[in-house]
């Protein structure tokens, strides 16, 4: 019996010895993470004469770029100067780049940032990014937009990522495009005439709040070129469930309980709804694409289709491995969870700073009109030959890209040991790239850099600034946006089926504040006032 409890006892002390290992393993890790690799990445970057604010335990500076960022009023001024840092989208720059200079050090949390903001570094970084280079997707940013998004295309890095980018290719193609011009003109068509009948009832004219239908018109594109006629419905619940999922995902990373090893796994009340929504976004998204196999399985269709869930249907193999080194099943559920997203999102927050100032300044409006009444004539028949002719259209929305882009920051980490011109990069450390504060600095872009004035691309996105590299809002490299060219079609029709239409004036409830998500949106809606014509 002795023996017996003996025995025991040993079984405990190893038990407990092993846990207690185990704790202080997780615990060194942690402090690693959050304490000496934090105060070895600022010696080695202090030593080349970084500067920044002081590194905070924990929080970083966070706080304190917010509560500046908190400064500001609710309305801002709609002057006619754009040439700030953007203190409500970026207040870490309003802060910190007239203290420090043009590069500085700061802490995202525990996550050490060197912001840079010269065409260059951003350049070569962004280039870094290519299978096998120095720079990939920060941690953080990875894991929100892993969580967000899936494993598509856009979460992934070296040859899976090459597979997954090559597969969607073809689908945003010029030549593909062609196809598609009738559906998204028939995408935006129901909210526009529904304007049309607001406004003449109205007398003519209508305050209105345009974000919520601009958003529909850009799911509605999407649905109907990548996912099918009949996709709407599902795809409209798919983005109410990402948008809340994100809401409740950037709460969550805001609370420093988030970060602590094993937390995501506790059933607290917010990660069982992190969890349960993340099952519903993968339901939808699952019904999306299996309603399609099926109906090829029962032939009730003979083949996939041409769209971009028919393209990728065709091209995936049987397995369900995420992880697999292929383009399979797996992959289409999770890059059709992406493209959902990512083709709603950025359209139509750009579409919404395009009719803000469209309606700010009525001299670039009358040229647009103008340009679009003779390129596209008086009916709905837009083809790529017409809508190559709308260079002023083009010319807006560059400009508006360039003081209102939805990506504002690019986030990447040091895989090793680099350099970056005069500057040594130590593995580990993340890179931001100051997009928006570069698209505003006058040494690229003239003294009027803080003037609006679409005129500047006029001879093309190349001539425009210098370095060329210093206008970005797609990213740059091997992993920018893959849908550039369907992004520019699918905003001149949008843009041209409104100006045809109405004058668009200046709206007193306008609450001109933009804000920084996951992208950049202007936080209270915008307003203008829709003029028949
Ligand atoms: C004005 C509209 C848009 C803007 C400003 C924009 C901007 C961007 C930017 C900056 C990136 C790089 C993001 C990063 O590296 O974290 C990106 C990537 C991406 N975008 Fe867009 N985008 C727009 C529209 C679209 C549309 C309409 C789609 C799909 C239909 C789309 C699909 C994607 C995808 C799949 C990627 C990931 C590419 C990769 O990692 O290889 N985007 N976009």
């Amino acid at each position: 019996m002795e023996t017996a409890s003996e025995v025991r006892n040993a079984i405990l002390v190893v038990a407990l010895t092993l846990a207690a290992s185990a704790v202080i393993v997780n615990l060194l890790a942690f402090m690693r993470t959050v304490l000496w690799e934090p105060l070895r990445l600022k010696r080695v970057m202090q030593r080349q004469g970084v500067g920044g604010p002081p590194f905070r335990f924990l929080v970083g500076n966070l706080p304190e770029a917010a509560a500046h960022g908190q400064t500001f009023p609710e309305a801002l001024p709609t002057d006619d100067d754009f040439s700030d840092f953007s203190p409500t989208v970026t207040p870490q720059y309003s802060l910190y780049f007239p203290k420090y200079g043009k590069r500085f050090l700061y802490w995202w949390g525990s996550e050490t940032r060197l912001v840079v903001r010269e065409p260059e570094l951003v350049k070569r970084v962004l280039d870094g990014m290519k299978v096998g280079g120095d720079f990939e997707r920060s941690h953080l940013e990875s894991f929100i937009v892993t969580a967000l998004n899936g494993k598509g295309v856009h979460s992934l890095d070296g040859k899976k990522w090459a597979i997954d980018r090559q597969t969607l290719k073809p689908f945003f193609h010029q030549e593909a495009l062609k196809g598609m011009i009738a559906a998204m003109v028939n995408a935006a068509a129901s909210e526009i005439h529904k304007w049309e009948q607001m406004v003449a009832q109205a007398g003519g004219s209508l305050d209105y709040g345009v974000e919520t239908d601009v958003h529909a018109i850009s799911g509605k594109v999407i649905s109907y070129t990548a996912f099918g006629y009949d996709s709407y419905e599902t795809g409209k619940q798919l983005y109410g469930l990402q948008t809340q999922y994100l809401e409740v995902l950037y709460a969550a990373c805001r609370e420093l309980t988030f970060w602590f090893p094993g937390y995501r796994r506790l059933p607290t009340k917010r990660n069982k709804l992190m969890t349960e929504l993340d099952a519903r976004i993968n339901g939808l998204v699952h019904k999306l694409v299996d309603t399609r196999r099926n109906a090829v399985k029962q032939e009730q269709m003979s083949s996939y289709g041409n769209d971009l869930l028919g393209r990728m249907l065709a091209a995936a193999s049987d397995g369900d491995d995420d992880a697999a080194l292929e383009f399979n099943l797996a992959s289409v559920y999770n890059n059709a969870r992406l493209v959902y997203f990512a083709g709603q999102e950025s359209v139509s927050q750009t579409l919404n700073f395009a009719l803000m100032m469209l309606a700010r300044f009525p001299e670039w409006q009358d040229l647009a009109r103008e340009e679009i009444l003779s390129a596209i004539g008086d009916d709905e028949d837009f083809n790529s030959n017409k809508l190559s002719r709308l260079k002023v259209v083009e010319m807006i929305l560059n400009e508006v890209m360039r003081l209102y882009p939805t990506v504002p920051i690019l986030t990447r980490v040091a895989k090793r040991d680099t350099h970056l011109e005069d500057l040594f990069i130590p593995k580990g450390l993340s890179l931001e790239l100051a997009i928006q504060a570069m698209h505003r600095d006058p040494k690229y872009w003239g003294e009027d850099v803080g003037k609006f004035n679409p005129g500047r691309f006029a001879n093309g996105v190349s001539k425009a600034c210098t370095p060329p590299q210093a206008f970005v809002p797609f990213s740059y490299g091997p992993k920018n946006c893959i849908a550039i060219n369907f992004t520019m079609v699918e905003m001149k029709i949008i843009v041209s089926m409104v100006l045809r239409r109405f004058q668009l004036l200046p709206s007193p409830n306008y609450k001109h504040h933009p804000q920084f998500g996951m992208t950049q949106t202007p936080k209270y809606g915008v307003h203008i006032i829709l003029k028949a014509l």
